[in-house]
């Protein structure tokens, strides 16, 4: 049988999928809404994950990711809508019927068990023989770098390392589906970085679908081939990393991706906005009409400062930091304007105080209305 069957009833059978590649399951989202009583948590979201796909929900305090994800797993029940695993529908089924898999933040590991009874319990659940209990066990701790703390106790292993046993039991009896809940939030940055970077091996390796909740724009950056940006219930994009960084659809995608400056301006012409501090920015092609009052939005890594006669703004350098390879520099337009941010590789930075203009390539200058609109 190529596929995981999970039975949640103690005692069923359990058919485990083979090992290797391909053991996820798509997902359709479609139109979930959920209301605490005038409040829209969520608001017709609808989505179509593929199986084997890692999708983010990345968004800021809420945004409704949790809701969404608790609505996925069946602990929150939507209004509306409904939600389909591998072309079945499990809008009503409880959660432990649904097969998924969840890891959360809290790694609600049992304290009076050892690391291998923690990752044995959901099989003992599900009623497999103490053989097969063992092999799995053993493969998924191997596979997790934590079979040499399989007789510890969680309260003698790391956080780090605690975190990675919640990671086990979700992975031991190979769901199709893998719910994330801020799952690394409570750990320091270098562990961050590299339980993300094992998170996305073990996801690769099994080929397993993976829904994870942050609101860290960098995480969601490393670990996604899509990332829905969240907000007030809704997703404003729903994009690989890539097309979010070069295409964002919204201002808030601009800003909450990659920081984004936002100049206002008039449009003069397709391709041309005629900012407020005076100068031309060109820019790629968007709806806005000649005359529309619009802002142009370029993130902080895609401008250039070059002479001021050649910019399409010039200021004063006001601050340069050192970031590694890279500098941060702020920029007075001169002119109104708020603060203008690059971030440009160490050997071009300008010094305090120099007056220079700014350029960009048309095609990392997006367009959007007050309204928020894109083009
Ligand atoms: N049980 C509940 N009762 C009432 N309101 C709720 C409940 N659960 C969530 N909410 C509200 O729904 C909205 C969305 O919450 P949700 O937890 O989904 O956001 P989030 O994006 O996950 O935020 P965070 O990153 O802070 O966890 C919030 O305004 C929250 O206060």
């Amino acid at each position: 049988m190529s596929e995981l069957h999970v039975m949640s009833e103690r005692k069923s059978p359990l058919v485990l999928a083979p090992d290797g590649i391909g053991i996820g399951k798509s997902l359709s989202v479609t139109k979930v809404r959920k209301t605490y009583g005038t409040m829209t948590a969520v608001d017709e979201v609808s989505m179509e994950i593929g199986a084997g796909e890692f999708v983010t929900f990345l968004g800021s305090s809420g945004s409704g990711k949790t809701t969404t994800l608790m609505m996925i797993a069946g602990f929150v029940e939507p209004d509306s809508g409904s939600i389909v695993v591998g072309g079945r529908d499990v809008t009503r089924l409880a959660p432990q019927k649904r097969g998924l898999g969840f890891v959360f933040q809290q790694y609600l590991l049992f304290p009076h068990m050892t690391v291998s009874e923690n990752v044995a319990f959901p099989l003992e659940l599900r009623g497999l023989s103490k053989q097969d209990i063992r092999n799995r066990v053993g493969e998924t701790l191997e596979m997790a770098g934590l079979s040499r703390f399989a007789r510890r106790r969680p309260r003698e292993l790391s956080g780090g390392q605690q975190q990675r046993v919640a990671l086990c039991r979700a992975l031991v009896y190979r769901p199709p589906v893998i719910l994330m809940d801020e799952p690394l939030g409570a750990l320091d940055k270098k562990l961050r970085d590299q339980l993300q970077t094992e998170i996305k091996r073990i996801q690769r390796e099994l080929g397993l679908t993976v829904i994870y909740v942050t609101h860290d724009q960098e995480e969601a950056l490393v670990l996604s081939d899509r990332i829905a940006v969240m907000r007030d219930g809704r997703i404003d994009q729903f994009d690989t990393p890539q097309e979010l960084f070069e295409r964002p659809r919204t201002p808030f995608v601009a800003d909450f991706l990659g920081a984004a400056n936002f100049l206002p301006g008039t449009v003069e012409s397709d391709g041309a906005v005629r900012l407020d501090t005076g100068g031309v920015v060109r820019t790629r092609r968007h709806d806005h009409a000649a005359g529309a009052r619009v802002q142009a939005a370029v993130q902080p890594g895609r401008l250039a400062v070059c002479a001021p006669e050649d910019g399409f703004c010039t200021g004063i350098v006001e601050t340069v930091t050192y970031v590694g390879t890279l500098v941060r520099v702020t920029i007075r337009p001169d002119g109104a304007g708020s603060t203008i941010r690059l971030e440009i590789p160490a050997g071009r930075a300008p010094l305090m105080g120099d007056r220079v203009g700014l350029t960009a390539d048309p095609d990392d200058v997006s367009v959007f209305d007050a309204a928020g609109t894109g083009g």
